[in-house]
């Protein structure tokens, strides 16, 4: 049965939680804004404005069948339709994701028979910047021709349907979204799986790096399986005895989605502004402070550990910046000290210094203390990344990538040297 598209696990509620850029530089907001979302909106994000689109934007229910549904129109959104022709030759065969940027769709060639994914932007001023940039970042992945390019999804051309900007990617086949939340029964995911999986992370990104390039969006919706093709094994559950699993025959993966990559040639080596998905947001962010390659390190460090729980890291349910570091703190902190007294004159109201810890809920705050109930009973549940892993190895590397303090978070380059990648033998990226 050919599984259908999940909604993305971190899709964005109706209501969600966004700072504006008003508030950068002087830390983070001790009480969120509170933005109510119509089905697709102009919010302000870092620099520029963004299209966020609510769930109902987003969702597409699966249909009996396992035909794959097609959003409906929105304003400015491609409207895929089933047997629609793009650019007179691809031939649409169903919704592969629709994120901010686009709308990815699953087409075929019609004179080669090959599958594709075409990501038709959305059309708007802004988006149509963003789709310049991503094509020019792909070309820059292309003119390398480096064997690390395998691992990213192939660009096959570029055009304009009906006015909008494509993008054409070779089809890969499902998310570590799908991997981790259980959508193919995967789970938990064999070791040497982990171990695999998280070295061409690391090498792919490492290769961005080497480039300038900050992908700054790294999340398991954006890094596809080359294939889902699995064999059933016999397992042995120390619990229950043999049972029958499922099991990728292969691990390879593919980074995608460049449309938030930052090109760091252009900006003296730090960005600025809020970038990525809070649940794989590294602090320096959050704090509105400059940020750079790190911001990567962090985030893969976030996947990898939920590759190897399968389970989420930081729950979805985390309600503001403060709650989220304070999850840090407590999962793979603390921060040090100098570094947290650096931000308090920063951001005064931040830390409490003796000892140190994030001021959360913020003193002060306005809001009753019955709506941090729900946050306090998350941060008291939360365990140290330690208690969750324990492969001593992969612990290290994961509390290293994840440093709170980015000046002294582990490189990819250097990451890639980790000992717990000592024991891969066989594969050919080394
Ligand atoms: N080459 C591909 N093969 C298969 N599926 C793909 C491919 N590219 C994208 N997708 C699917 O489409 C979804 C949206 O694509 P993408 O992330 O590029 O769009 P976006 O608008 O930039 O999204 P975001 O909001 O995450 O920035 C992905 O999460 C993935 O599920």
């Amino acid at each position: 049965m050919v599984p259908m598209p999940r909604p993305k696990r971190r899709g964005l509620a109706p209501r969600t939680i966004i700072r504006s850029d008003s508030q950068a530089g002087v830390g983070i907001l001790p009480n969120p804004v509170k933005v109510h979302l119509s089905r697709a909106s102009v919010v302000t994000l870092g620099r520029r404005q963004m299209r966020v689109l609510s769930p109902e934007a987003t969702q597409t229910p699966p249909q009996a069948g396992g035909e794959v549904p097609v959003p409906q129109q929105a304003r400015r959104l491609y409207s895929a339709n089933v047997q629609d022709v793009i650019m007179g030759r691809f031939l649409v065969r169903g919704v592969l994701g629709t994120g901010s940027f686009g709308t990815v769709v699953r087409a075929e060639d019609k004179y080669t028979g090959t599958l594709v994914a075409i990501k038709v932007l959305h059309k708007d001023e802004d988006a149509n910047c963003d789709a310049g940039k991503e094509v020019r970042l792909y070309r820059k992945l292309l003119a390398g021709c480096n064997r690390h390019m395998g691992l990213f999804a192939a660009v096959m051309g570029t055009g304009i349907h009906r006015g909008y900007e494509c993008i054409i990617f070779e089809v890969c086949q499902g998310t570590l979204c799908d991997v981790i939340s259980g959508r193919y029964d995967l789970n938990p995911l064999p070791a040497r799986h982990v171990l695999e999986m998280s070295y061409q992370l690391v090498k792919g990104v490492e290769y961005l790096h080497s480039l300038g390039i900050v992908h700054a969006d790294i999340k398991p919706d954006n890094i596809a399986l080359k294939s889902c093709n699995t064999v059933t094994v016999s397992w042995l559950d120390p619990l229950t005895g043999f049972r029958k699993k499922e099991v990728l025959v292969c691990s390879e993966i593919c980074i995608l989605d460049l449309g938030l990559a930052v090109d760091m040639n252009n900006k003296g080596q730090t960005g600025a502004g809020r970038i990525g998905n809070r649940a794989y947001r590294a602090p320096e962010i959050s704090f509105g402070l400059p940020w750079s390659y790190g911001i990567d390190s962090f985030a893969i460090g976030c996947v990898v550990s939920e590759l190897y729980m399968a389970n989420d890291l930081f729950p979805s349910t985390v309600s503001c910046d403060l709650e989220h570091l304070t999850l840090i703190d407590k999962i793979v902190g603390p921060f040090p000290e100098e570094y947290a007294r650096s931000i308090e004159l920063k951001c005064p109201g931040t830390f409490t210094l003796d000892p140190v810890a994030i001021c959360f809920p913020p003193s002060g705050t306005s809001a009753p203390a019955a709506e941090h109930m729900d946050s306090m009973m998350r941060i008291e549940q939360a365990c140290p990344l330690s208690g969750s892993i324990l492969d001593v190895a992969l612990h290290d590397l994961l509390r290293n990538l994840m440093h709170p303090d980015p000046s002294m978070r582990l490189t990819l380059e250097a990451a890639s040297k980790h000992k717990y990648f000592d024991r891969l033998s066989r594969l050919e990226l080394q």
